[in-house]
């Protein structure tokens, strides 16, 4: 299908690499007209249109719409191949319009969903059997440590060490909200505070920069009010003291006074490069004072099984060792890994 010029959003045509000036104009048009005036409401006689009509292109909607259903099974199958193949880009696209969206003062949280909807339709299982991390299942990695997971999936899933806790004892266990940021610029991570909901975990890819804070004690007051358990940043953050005096737990790569940008560009719960490791939305998080872990969805169960099959090894070995009987040490095997250690 032929995108029509006059709905090819900005964000969109910027993606692309496209100069569209009735987009812009469009859009310029639109941010004055609702500058300052809150959320605009549509009047009622166009709420009452449908929307082609209301854009005044029925007739070639129509046509679009009925040349792509004339082509039968092989269409089918391009509509259904194309919604794995091209996920990740209209995951880009559907956060593209939802900043956008907000930029004009709209509440954007359903294009925020469709774009989540693709990010997991881009998965090789598609949307099929979607993995979801359960409040049952954060709750059951209770006190698990991340060094314990790593050990379970070959001493991968960890983020660089480079990425601390900025207070002694910082222990949080999330579903990943993901966002990834211009360097030193925290307008996405705003939008993601705005959209969060209870047990998630905002995970920053900041492009590695510490030389603004994308992070504070008032962005952070704002995500625990929501229920956001904390934040993983691949950037700097500030104000820690009061981070750790409102318990409120964040791992980044530096602290620095220094404060970030506010223009964007961003996105949010798409797939992001964090510590030297993929991360995608709804992924599980856990995070302690050694580091960081990831766990793909779809593998917590398993993940969290071998996990505490360490943790019960090495609490024999450590008994066996305190009772001074030793253990078999480097000539034996670590479960999990089949390494010594
Ligand atoms: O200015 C910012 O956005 C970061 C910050 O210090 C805060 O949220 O307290
Ligand atoms: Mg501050």
């Amino acid at each position: 299908m032929l995108a029509h010029p006059r709905l090819v959003p900005r964000g969109a045509a910027r993606l692309h690499g496209l100069r569209d000036d009735r987009a812009q104009a469009l859009h310029e048009h639109a941010a004055q007209q609702f500058a300052g005036r809150g959320r605009p409401r549509l009047p009622a006689q166009v709420l009452h249109r449908r929307p082609e009509r209301a854009a005044g292109d029925e007739t070639w909607v129509r046509e679009q719409i009925a040349s792509e259903l004339a082509g039968g099974e092989s269409t089918l199958e391009r509509l259904y191949t194309g919604t794995a193949k091209h996920g990740v880009r209209r995951a880009f696209e559907a956060s593209a319009a939802a900043d956008l969206m907000t930029d004009l003062g709209l509440d954007a949280w359903l294009a925020r969903a469709i774009g989540h909807v693709h990010t997991l339709a881009a998965r090789p299982e598609g949307l099929r059997d979607i993995p979801q991390v359960t409040d049952e299942l954060l709750a059951a990695h209770g006190d698990v440590a991340t060094a314990n997971i790593g050990d379970a999936v070959d001493r991968l899933a960890l983020l660089d060490s480079g990425i601390r806790p900025l207070w002694p004892g910082a222990r949080a266990i999330g579903r990943a909200l993901t966002v990834w940021t211009r360097a030193g610029d925290n307008k996405a991570v705003h939008e993601a505070v705005r959209i969060a909901v209870p047990g998630d975990i905002i995970v920053v890819n900041g492009e590695g920069d510490t030389s603004r804070a994308l992070i504070g004690e008032l962005i952070a007051e704002r995500a625990k009010a929501r229920g956001v358990v904390g934040m993983v940043l691949d950037g700097a953050a500030r104000d820690v003291d009061v981070l750790a005096e409102i318990g409120f737990p964040v791992w980044a790569r530096a602290v620095t006074p220094a404060g970030p940008y506010k223009f964007g560009p961003g996105h949010v719960n798409v797939p992001v490069a964090v510590g030297g490791l993929v991360c995608r939305p709804g992924d599980l998080v856990v995070a302690d004072s050694d580091g960081v872990a990831v766990v793909a969805a779809e593998k917590t169960v398993s993940v969290l099984d071998a996990a505490r099959a360490v943790e019960a090894d090495e609490a024999g070995r450590r008994a066996r060792i305190r009772a001074g009987a030793g253990d078999a040490g480097d000539a034996g095997g670590h479960a999990g890994t089949g390494e010594t250690s």
